[in-house]
């Protein structure tokens, strides 16, 4: 008995079961008693019926607390360059070696059933089935996060997310949470450009942000970050455009995504590494462990070594797409975190999540399991389909699999010593804050005619429908980066929080 094996229907076997597998004749009819046209009793006996309603009202899993909506694909890594200088990661140790992917794309705020094409961030999670297990990287459109203070997620989710009184988005607790913590502007930046509401998840640019290592047995490591480029090029909305496609299609980015792949038409991206040395950590221009900050690409130039091909969609969304599971804590030998403090905590609330939305066994499902895996301490749990059969349930045992060659994982961890002391640790907000706001503020007007106005047009319309209080301090805020936009964006608000009032 292959108990991995889900038996569907074949030919010769088209009828159907209770959920024993038990011939019925009848799956929609009603066992009670009496025969009388309209009045008769259900009876406890109809199994059919106990068993499909039960179903049907077990159905929902929690959703995501984050990116929720997403959509989902396979596909494949292929390596296009020699970096064995860099890493030991298998997968990268040959040029042309394909190694398969599942991935999924996200937006951030909105609940599964939301809209695709809103002003968000953008999700990018990849899990590569590499021959050493499977390396997990959760990335965003944008190269920068909102936080480098951990401790500052659960309030910045919940300001996204619906007001806990009136169940709605509120503007004006979305824009206090940024003036409270201004080091999110850089951030903000480029959510209110047209960068903020993105074509589809095929013409967006994916950065790790975070500060990751490339390492190697002998404990050498080098610092990376990695940026994705879109090889369909980059393609976003404005604001207008977006609003009325919500209105057309709210699940355009995942029509999108799967009528591409369906017609052949494989999105693909390439993959670059910047590179840090580790003395160079200190002198960089910007402290590549702060999630706030981008990683400029003339300081540190983009190293090409690989692409991604998306080309196969999923056959059933919830069990492949709904249930995939992707985690920072899946590391392989030749990647590791960093001392980013966002890293650092991203590797506990993954898993953590996970075993509370999908069960302590996630990990055997199909789309989630490695090529090979073996703890036998691993046991049980609900819903346990694997098990490891009837192998011992403790080690070292002589009963089980004698273990000949241990492979290390993260050989490089031996190699860091720290001796410190133990301190209260928050960051503080300096005018360093606002110079790649600035910066960007300044990048925009070499993008377009209408880039630096759209801005500021996005801007008005969000921040319009904050209370007056929030807005004067949002126009602060703003007056840090530069005061040509600072003033754009007050007139342009008020101008439209006046309009707003004669409707
Ligand atoms: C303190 C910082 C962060 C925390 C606590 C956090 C936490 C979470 C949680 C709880 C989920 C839901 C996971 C699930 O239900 O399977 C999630 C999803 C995700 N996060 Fe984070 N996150 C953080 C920062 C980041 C950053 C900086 C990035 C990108 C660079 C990122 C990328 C993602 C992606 C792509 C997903 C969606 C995964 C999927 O498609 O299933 N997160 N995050």
């Amino acid at each position: 008995l292959n108990v991995s094996d889900q038996s569907l229907p074949g030919p010769g076997e088209d009828y159907y079961t209770l959920s024993n597998g038990c011939p019925i004749d009848n799956p929609q009819g009603l066992v009670r008693l009496g025969n009388n046209e309209l009045d008769g009793k259900v009876l406890l006996q109809d199994i059919n019926l106990i068993d499909v309603l039960t179903h049907v009202t077990h159905e929902r899993i929690p959703e995501r607390v984050v990116h929720a909506k997403g959509s989902g694909a396979y596909g494949v890594f292929e390596t296009t360059h020699d970096i064995t200088n860099l890493t030991s990661l298998a997968f990268l140790n040959k040029v042309g070696k394909q190694t398969p992917l599942f991935a999924r794309f996200s937006t951030v705020a909105g609940e599964k059933g939301s809209a695709d094409n809103v002003r968000d961030s953008r999700g990018f999670a990849f899990k590569l089935y590499t021959e050493e297990g499977n390396l997990d990287w959760l990335f965003f459109g944008a190269p920068m996060f909102p936080l480098r203070d951990p401790a500052k997620f659960p309030s910045f989710t919940h300001a996204q997310k619906r007001d806990p009184s009136s169940n709605l988005k509120n503007a004006s607790v979305f824009w206090d949470f940024f003036n409270q913590n201004p080091e999110g502007y850089n951030f903000l930046m480029r959510l209110f450009s047209d960068q903020g509401t993105p074509w589809s998840y095929r013409y967006t640019d994916i950065h790790s942000i975070n500060t990751y290592r490339f390492t190697q047995p002998d404990g050498n490591f080098h610092y990376v970050r990695i940026a994705l480029k879109t090889d369909q090029g980059v393609r976003n909305l404005t604001q207008d455009q977006m609003t009325r496609l919500i209105g057309v299609d709210p699940d355009f980015a995942t029509r999108d995504l799967y009528t591409a792949i369906d017609a052949g038409d494989f999105p693909s991206w390439t993959a670059y590494a910047q590179i840090i040395r580790p003395g160079d950590a200190v002198t960089s221009s910007v402290n590549i462990f702060d999630a706030t900050r981008e990683l400029p690409e003339k300081d540190y130039p983009l190293i090409p070594f690989g692409r991604i091909t998306l080309n196969r969609n999923p056959a059933n969304y919830f069990a492949e797409v709904e249930q995939s599971a992707f985690q920072v804590a899946n590391l392989v030998p030749g990647w590791d975190v960093s001392s980013d403090p966002i890293l650092q905590v991203r590797l506990f609330p993954y898993g953590d999540t996970q075993r509370y939305r999908l069960g302590i066994n996630f990990p055997q499902l199909p789309v989630n399991r490695p090529v090979y895996s073996y703890n036998p301490t691993r046991r049980d749990g609900a819903s346990n389909i694997l098990n490891l059969g009837n192998l011992p349930n403790y080690f070292p045992s002589r009963y089980g699999p004698q273990i000949v060659a241990p492979r290390q994982y993260r050989a490089s961890a031996e190699h860091m010593e720290w001796v410190a002391n133990v301190t209260s640790y928050l960051s503080q907000v300096t005018d360093n804050d606002f110079d790649q706001p600035r910066d960007y503020w300044h990048t925009l007007a070499g993008m377009g005619a209408t880039q630096q106005a759209n801005l500021v047009y996005n801007v008005a319309s969000s921040l319009s429908g904050a209370e007056a209080a929030v807005r004067q301090q949002t126009y602060k805020v703003f007056r840090k980066i530069h005061r040509d936009l600072a003033g754009a964006v007050q007139n342009q608000t008020e101008a439209l929080v006046l309009s707003n009032a004669m409707l």
